[in-house]
């Protein structure tokens, strides 16, 4: 059983159509990242679960509940939805105790005082619960934001785009404290983001949204690692392509020739996909020349040249410092083929 169900919807604004048949589950305390091209419809999607937007066709089910089909369109607030917003909308004439105590709407001072100091602690902002929203860094905002949100038990949490008002040091910190958080009270939640190394660290599931659909909806390792398209491999990380024939179970490629049997490609000619880490550097590897180099610290990506003329990106471990110009030699060391039929052909 799912605890959020999104099926076919479809979404037209006057001049276009975001979302045209769109399509995506998540099991209890699930987490999933929708990320796509800006303007692909993320956010409409979003308000479309909440009810701030209402869609032409599909359904969405939250816990069981049809809140919208043909013949519902439950408003938002018996949705039991918390969102929360890029810039937190916190009220800036209220302190950080009442902007979460603002939520509770039912029980005596006492009781929402002991429910509000709980939150607080557990998420780690009982010492400001005085100050004002302008006082708080980012971090600090998000953290109210959440407990604000999380303090009336929803049933599914939306997030559009909550990290990317963070500098990057506080947000890689945040990300992970969110997602214990997240995790330990088994919120279902479902996130809109642009940086897909946010969604993969963060998410369940990851659905690519491309063209008005959800063109993967996957575990973030098949994301990355069984893209059913270039678009999602490229969106999901480093790509390089090399031409590679497949001739009677054999592959022919600029990095040597491989058995291959899998029945789902037929003979014809392909492009393989190369992820930088599948390449390593070994004396007995295939001529290669070094075009470019970017020192990254830990490693250097290289853009090298093969003998085939295919060009390649790689990740290195930075003390293997090679000059541009020479020669090395690489050894393939894929765990698996990904190929997409040749776009030269
Ligand atoms: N209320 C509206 N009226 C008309 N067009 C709208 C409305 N809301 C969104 N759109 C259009 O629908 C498309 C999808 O918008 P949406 O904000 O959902 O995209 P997004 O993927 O979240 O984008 P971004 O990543 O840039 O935030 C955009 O082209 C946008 O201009």
């Amino acid at each position: 059983m799912y605890t959020l169900e999104v099926k076919n919807i479809e979404k037209t604004f006057s001049a276009e159509k975001p979302l045209k048949s769109v399509n995506l589950n998540l099991a209890s305390g699930e987490i999933g990242c929708l990320v796509g091209p800006s303007g692909c419809g993320k956010s409409t999607l979003l308000r479309i679960i909440s009810g701030l937007e209402t869609a032409e066709r599909g359904s969405v089910k939250i816990n069981n509940r049809m809140v919208f089909d043909k013949n519902i369109n439950m408003p938002p607030f018996k949705r039991n939805v918390g969102m929360i917003f890029q810039d937190f909308s916190l009220f800036s004439h209220m302190n950080v105790f009442e902007n979460v105590a603002f939520s509770i709407k039912k029980g005596s001072k006492a009781t929402i005082k002991k429910k509000v100091y709980s939150i607080l602690e557990c998420f780690q902002i009982s010492d400001i619960k005085f100050k004002y929203p302008h006082e708080l860094s980012g971090g600090q905002q998000q953290r109210v934001a959440l407990a604000r949100t999380f303090i009336k038990n929803p049933d599914i949490l939306l997030m559009d785009e909550p990290f990317s008002n963070l500098d990057v040091s506080l947000k890689d910190k945040l990300l992970k404290e969110i997602k214990s958080i997240i995790k330990s009270y088994q919120t279902t939640t479902l996130m809109v983001t642009h940086s897909m190394e946010e969604a993969l660290k963060m998410s369940d599931k990851v659905g690519i949204l491309k063209n008005g659909e959800i063109i993967q909806w996957a575990s973030p390792y098949a994301i990355y690692h069984r893209p059913v398209d270039k678009f999602t491999a490229d969106f999901s990380g480093d790509t390089s392509y090399i031409h590679a024939r497949l001739i009677n179970g054999v592959l022919e490629t600029g990095l040597g020739k491989f058995d291959f049997n899998d029945k789902k490609y037929s003979d014809g000619e392909y492009d393989l996909l190369i992820r930088p880490e599948d390449i390593t550097v070994s004396s007995e590897g295939i001529d290669a020349k070094v075009l470019n180099k970017e020192f990254m610290g830990a490693y250097t990506n290289y853009q090298i040249k093969l003998s085939s003329d295919d060009k390649i990106l790689i990740k290195l471990p930075s003390h293997l410092n090679f000059s541009i110009g020479t020669n090395i030699n690489v050894t393939p060391d894929f765990k698996h083929f990904i190929m997409f039929p040749s776009e030269k052909t």
